[in-house]
């Protein structure tokens, strides 16, 4: 039986199953082993760890994953993969499951079990919903371990963007209440078969310790209505939001402000308030 070691390159891979990037399903593929390992190394030391991969497709990050010692949970959409990711679970000594289907869908945490890693390169309409509902998780802390997730670098901007930046808005405050979120590493279009249009980002994100008592839901009501109307002032914005510009006076933030200016830590006093 052949080991990871003795896989052929990826390019062959593709080539020999046909596996031409499908546009409609954000298909960009990462060749580079040495990269790939980079990548694989932002979701911290693997051995015998548990990873939860997104979008595998022809199998060059879960490579990485394998050869850093995880044990792999795979979900792939696109059944053209299905024979190459095979060929990894035969070479990794079955350390490798993959599951058909749109991640959207299926119950990931079953799936996947408590405490994996997660581990993605996403098309980042996808990224960005799982991103949300992982972050939202209504248990605190969540059954996922780590998030590791491949963005557009404009995306993982917003991600990490700090108060008083035009990146900074919803996705800022909702990421980085509850992780602690930073840029793990910057990657070139070129590395990418073929290049998208714009630059990537891998984000990392660890989950915070914290209180409970602010109800996600109204967080994310809050946000969306404060930068919905980015140049308004709060007591605009959220004059139609039940509670909240008393929320706004009880905690002494001035009904003044453009939501720019408030932390992440005011936004979740006054969703506190509100839940
Ligand atoms: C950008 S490619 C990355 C492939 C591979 N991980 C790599 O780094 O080379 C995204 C992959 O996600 C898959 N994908 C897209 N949407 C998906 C979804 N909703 N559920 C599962 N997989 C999806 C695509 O088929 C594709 O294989």
């Amino acid at each position: 039986m052949s080991g990871l070691a003795d896989l052929p390159p990826l390019r062959e891979v593709i080539a020999r199953h046909g596996l031409s990037a499908s546009k409609s399903l954000g298909q960009n593929f990462l060749l580079d082993g040495q990269l790939l390992d980079r990548i694989a190394r932002v979701a911290g030391n693997l051995e015998a760890q548990r990873v939860y991969e997104v979008g595998p497709g022809p199998g060059g990050l879960t490579r990485a994953l394998l050869r850093a010692g995880a044990t792999v949970t795979a979900v792939e959409r696109d059944r053209r993969c299905l024979p190459a990711l095979a060929e990894l679970t035969e070479a990794s000594g079955n350390r490798l499951r993959v599951i058909e289907g749109d991640a959207l869908e299926i119950d990931e945490q079953s799936e996947a079990g408590d405490g994996a890693h997660i581990v993605a390169n996403l098309p980042y309409n996808v990224g960005t919903v799982l991103l949300v509902r992982w972050l939202e998780s209504e248990a605190w802390p969540p059954w996922w371990a780590s998030l590791s997730l491949m963005f557009q670098k404009e995306v993982a901007e917003r991600i990490v963007a700090k108060p008083g930046t035009d990146a900074y808005g919803r996705l800022a405050v909702l990421a980085q209440w509850r992780a602690e979120a930073s840029i793990a590493l910057n990657v070139h279009r070129s590395a990418f078969v073929p290049p998208p249009k714009v630059m990537s980002a891998v984000v990392h994100l660890v989950p915070k310790a914290m209180p409970g008592g602010v109800d996600p839901a109204k967080l994310s009501a809050l946000t969306g209505a404060a930068f919905g109307q980015r140049r308004k002032m709060l007591r605009q914005s959220l004059k139609s939001m039940a509670g909240a510009l008393d929320a706004l006076s009880t905690l002494g933030i001035a009904a003044e402000r453009r939501p720019e200016t408030l932390s992440v830590e005011e936004f979740v006093a006054v969703a506190r308030a509100l839940s």
